[in-house]
This record gives C-alpha cells, structure tokens and sequence, in this order.
C-alpha cells in the first residue's frame, strides 16, 4: 500500500488504479490522521475502500498515525515533517522520494 499523490494537500490515498480517495473531499477519517515517521497504524485496502490497522495496540486517548509515504517529483511537494519521532526522515514522502529529489538538488 502507498499514497500517490504529488503536491498538496496529503490527503490522498490511491486505492488501485484508477480509484483515488481524497479524504478531504469525504466524511472519512483519514481527514484527521496525521503522518509520523514512526507510525503506530497503517493503510490497508479492502475492496474499493481501506481501513486503518494498528501495527501495535494502541491505548485510549493515544493519537493514531500512519506513514503517509507519499510520492514526490519536486522539492515543492516535500511536506517538512513535525512528528518528533528519533526516525523522523524530515519530511512526510517516502525514503525513496526524499533521496531521488536530495540527489538533484
Ligand atoms: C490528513 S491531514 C491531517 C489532519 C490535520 N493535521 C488537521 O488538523 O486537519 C494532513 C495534513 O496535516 C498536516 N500534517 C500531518 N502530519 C504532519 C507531520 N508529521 N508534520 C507536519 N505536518 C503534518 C499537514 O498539513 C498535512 O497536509
């Protein structure tokens, strides 16, 4: 599972080809999920929609994040991560896009 989307807002989650899902268009949760380079949920589509799964339990009251991972082609599209986590990768798109754009710079 991967977010596809390039430039703003991170709200965007491809489902399949196709079929994107902007949370901010719709009555959806994911509207309110904030990215953290250590998240303690993730994606997971089902049929033509998704759900969130937690990858540890995650006690009441606690904030649900995911790795947004988002793609990126351009400095530009690179959304400067706040989560505070000690892995932070300094922003919210995927390794992969933070090389490819530092490699470029
Ligand atoms: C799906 S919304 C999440 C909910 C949003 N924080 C709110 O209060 O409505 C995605 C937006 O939240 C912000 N955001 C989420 N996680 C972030 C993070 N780790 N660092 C910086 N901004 C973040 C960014 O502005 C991003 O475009």
């Amino acid at each position: 599972m991967e977010t596809r989307h390039v430039g703003w807002p991170t709200t965007c989650i491809t489902v399949r080809d196709g079929l994107v899902i902007d949370a901010a268009d719709v009555m959806c949760p994911m509207k309110y999920v904030n990215h953290s380079c250590s998240p303690n949920a993730f994606v997971q589509v089902v049929g033509d929609g998704f759900i969130y799964r937690a990858k540890t339990p995650i006690k009441c009251g606690r904030e649900i994040t995911i790795d947004y991972a988002h793609s990126a082609e351009t400095e530009a599209d690179l959304l400067p991560c706040k989560c505070g986590s000690k892995f932070c990768r300094g922003y919210t798109a995927s390794e992969e896009f933070i090389k490819a754009i530092m490699r470029y710079k």
